[in-house]
């Protein structure tokens, strides 16, 4: 028995918001990358207590939110979904949305001067200074549009998970998720299996494991060795409701995300 502590996990932001069934109590920040939006966001939307776009990431809400309301007028959506904050170099973001959202209200924090850090980066920094993420409450981030695209942008995206190891991250695509599992930890994952799985992966994607340690998978790993060049589990399949993982290095968790059940009609905006 490891005297290490658990570190829980649960997709519950992706179930229909339900105030009073949300007894985890786990509080989100949203950011919207540059990319398709996944059609599950106005669920994301609703379940976060800070909305931030990544600079051309404010496109997207303006140009993608109103389709997934195609009976509403577009204006009303847009007026709806505004983002509390727009950060980045602002060398994406169209001038007609900036000043849509300006006019608005939105916080614009234009650090275009800063060019060694990418916008996720820039919107991480602000959700971490941010006087809503508490001590006794920190706020857990969700990042749309991460995956999918180009590369160079998703190494960018998967070295923030590493660069904020203490800051609870998820990187989400319409198909999957990916997040962190620091080594200091033994994890717990529930798995909402309405939404997600079957198909997961462990990778040890910035060093070597000598040991790791599963249950609840398919293909369990019991002290198993994992390194590119050599094993790593991709293509492993969630066979239990709750999945544990041990090991001496951190791990990228991924798992995929269901077609079904996620559907505009799932919530009440
Ligand atoms: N194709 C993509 N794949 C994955 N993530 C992306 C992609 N495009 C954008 N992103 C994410 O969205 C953020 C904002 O995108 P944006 O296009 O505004 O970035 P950018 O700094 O202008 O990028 P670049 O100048 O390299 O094209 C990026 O920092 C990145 O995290
Ligand atoms: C070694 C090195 N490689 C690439 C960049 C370029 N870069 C990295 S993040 C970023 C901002 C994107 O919004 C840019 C332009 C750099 N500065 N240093």
């Amino acid at each position: 028995m490891s005297a290490m502590d658990v570190m829980l996990h649960s997709s519950s932001f992706l179930l229909p918001l339900n105030p009073v069934d949300d007894t985890t109590g786990t509080r989100y920040a949203l950011i919207v990358l540059n990319q398709s939006l996944p059609r599950f966001t106005p669920l994301l939307w609703e379940h976060a207590k800070l909305r931030l776009c990544a600079d051309g990431g404010a496109n997207r809400i303006y140009d993608e939110l109103p389709l997934f309301f195609p009976h509403e007028d577009a204006l009303a959506i847009r007026n709806r979904y505004k983002p509390d904050v727009i950060k980045g170099d602002m060398d994406s973001i169209r001038r007609d949305v900036l000043d849509f959202y300006v006019n608005l209200g939105t916080k614009v924090i234009d650090e275009s001067q800063d060019q060694d850090t990418t916008d996720l980066d820039k919107c991480i920094l602000y959700i971490r200074d941010s006087t809503l993420n508490q001590e006794t409450s920190r706020l857990h981030i969700l990042a749309t549009g991460a995956l999918g695209g180009r590369f160079d942008h998703e190494a960018g995206n998967l070295n923030v998970l590493y660069r904020y190891p203490d800051t609870r991250i998820v990187l989400l695509s319409d198909d999957c998720l990916i997040q962190l599992l620091p080594k200091s930890h033994r994890h717990e994952i529930h798995i909402q299996s309405s939404l997600e799985g079957p198909h997961c992966g462990l990778i040890p994607i910035g060093t070597p494991s000598a040991k790791t340690t599963t249950s609840g998978l398919k293909w369990d790993l019991t002290n198993t060795e994992m390194r590119f060049g050599g094993l790593i589990s991709t293509s492993n399949l969630v066979k239990e409701e709750k999945i544990t993982v041990e090991s001496d290095s951190d791990l990228l968790w991924t798992i995929s995300i269901k077609k079904t059940g996620l559907s505009i009609e799932d919530h009440t905006p």
